[in-house]
């Protein structure tokens, strides 16, 4: 039997209450362990289809599955979906809201229902991952920004996700925590989907790259081709900073 893909996007559609178009046919394939970057301008769709994954919108036509279940709307299915799907967001602040860095990590596998000996080596195994582990007793708006960030991979980590989704995960970060999460999500046993408008971010970090402009998929192949190719970044308002080349 092959494996189930991690993520399975067919023909998906959406527009929003308002009859803004937002996905026009999406279609996007994921193999486990992956690294993949999800680019395009300001109002592609990227967000959109990131909220399609774990069925905070849907409906619009199309089918989206994780790990080989089809996200549904009904409530066991949806909940299951939600911790296959670890979404972590731009703002670590959205994400920590406990007085300590684990009990936050173990928030999601507790409501679970793990206790005990599983949940704490779920918080372990979590902090480990991201290199946190010394700093689990301190109060989450104690720490540095980057290593907020850390935390709230952390947070979702503990759900043993089938595929990590990471909003602009590079954005705010100084050099040096920027390169050490860098090294940090390149361990990670796990599938990731990184939206991004750091494009050297992307290069590092994962081998394939999708563009979305307009709801549309409009470029998927390794990043390396797909930054060495001027005139397609420059169509869909994709730009290297200054003095970066990629040859590809
Ligand atoms: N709640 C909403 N109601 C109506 N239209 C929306 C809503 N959210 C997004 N849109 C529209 O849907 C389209 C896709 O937006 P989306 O936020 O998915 O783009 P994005 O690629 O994530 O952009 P950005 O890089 O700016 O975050 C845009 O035209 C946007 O204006």
């Amino acid at each position: 039997m092959t494996e189930p893909l991690s993520l399975d996007v067919r023909a998906v559609q959406y527009a929003y209450p308002d009859g803004q178009v937002a996905l026009r046919g999406v279609d996007l394939s994921v193999p486990r362990g992956e690294r993949v970057a999800l680019l395009g301008p300001n109002g592609a769709g990227k967000t959109t289809l990131v909220l399609h994954l774990n069925g905070i919108l849907g409906g619009g036509g199309g089918s989206v599955a994780v790990g080989g279940l089809t996200v549904d709307r009904d409530r066991a299915t949806l909940a299951e979906i939600r911790r296959r799907v670890g979404i972590v967001f731009q703002d670590p602040d959205d994400q920590l809201f406990l007085p300590t860095v684990g009990e936050d990590v173990a928030f999601g596998p507790a409501n679970l229902g793990l206790r005990g000996a599983e949940l704490t080596a779920r918080v372990d195994e979590a902090l480990a991952a991201v290199g946190m582990s010394e700093h689990r007793d301190r109060a989450p708006h104690h720490l540095s920004f980057g290593q907020r960030r850390r935390v709230a991979v952390a947070t979702v980590l503990s759900m043993r996700p089938e595929i990590l989704v990471l909003d602009e995960p590079s954005s705010n970060l100084d050099p040096a925590a920027r390169r050490e999460l860098a090294e940090i999500l390149r361990t990670l046993p796990v599938t990731l989907l990184m939206v991004t408008h750091d494009l050297p971010y992307a290069l590092e970090l994962c081998d394939r790259s999708v563009i979305i402009d307009a709801g549309r998929i409009v470029a998927d192949a390794p990043t390396r081709e797909l930054l060495a190719d001027s005139e397609l970044l420059a169509r869909h308002r994709l730009e290297l900073p200054y003095g970066f080349a990629v040859r590809g």
